[in-house]
């Protein structure tokens, strides 16, 4: 029977990647996508200023909504500190399967908990089923229009504290406008455009960074 493309990811990774070394993983995943099938990982350049974002907040919870192969995933937890967490949110179950194996071979299953399901009914159980408070970043990477009423179910839920930041994936393509226009416009954030491009292309898209003021 045909393999899937996030089959075929996860062998390059397994080929080409060193047990235990995420940044070898995260190689691996940005040459397939190069030079073989393109995937939607968020992908080297957002990368670089995903991980910047990350290393400024040094958060200790965080929550991923969109995990697909685990290639965000991979790059926020090998920056974490050490008694930091993420919960990674994702709605197709294979897609779920191939990013815990991504997540194992780099060796970070121990800071990352991957839960399968829709964003809009786990959101409202975070706090009683994984004893989160709040959270200290949340990066949005999931359905597109899933953004706003996510993030309108995060400060409802009181999920977010003065200081919360939100990082948000293809804010130009495919485009999140509602999204956009509601964290640049309300007085309860502070926001701010990185831009860049569509992961492997030339197409323009950018990260949103967006501080919760509370
Ligand atoms: C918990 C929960 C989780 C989800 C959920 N889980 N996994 C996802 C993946 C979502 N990601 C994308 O669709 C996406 C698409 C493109 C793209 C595609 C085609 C083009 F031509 C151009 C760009 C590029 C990207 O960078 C993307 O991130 N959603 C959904 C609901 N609830
Ligand atoms: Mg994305």
């Amino acid at each position: 029977t045909q393999s899937t493309r996030p089959q075929r990811l996860l062998h390059a990774v397994q080929k080409n990647a060193t047990r235990g070394d995420p940044r070898s993983v995260v190689k691996a995943i940005d040459n397939f996508c190069r030079q073989k099938e393109w995937a939607m990982n968020v992908g080297d350049e957002k990368g670089c200023i995903l991980d910047s974002v990350v290393s400024e907040v040094n958060p200790v919870t965080v929550l991923e909504l969109g995990t697909y192969c685990g290639y965000s995933t991979v790059r926020i937890a090998s920056l974490l500190p050490p008694r930091a967490k993420i919960i990674t949110l994702e709605f197709n179950p294979d897609y779920a399967k191939i990013a815990r194996q991504v997540i194992a071979w780099a060796g970070l299953e121990d800071k990352i908990q991957v839960v399968e399901g829709p964003s809009g009914e786990w959101i409202p159980k975070m706090k009683e089923q994984f004893g989160v408070k709040t959270f200290d970043l949340v990066f949005l990477d999931h359905w597109k229009d899933r953004y706003l009423p996510d993030t309108k179910l995060l400060e409802d839920c009181g999920l977010l504290r003065k200081g919360s930041i939100l990082l948000a994936d293809n804010v130009i393509c495919p485009g999140t406008p509602d999204y956009l226009e509601y964290v640049r416009n309300s007085p309860r954030y502070k926001s701010q455009y990185f831009k860049s491009h569509l992961e492997y292309t030339k197409a323009e898209d950018g990260l949103e960074k967006s501080v919760f003021l509370g």
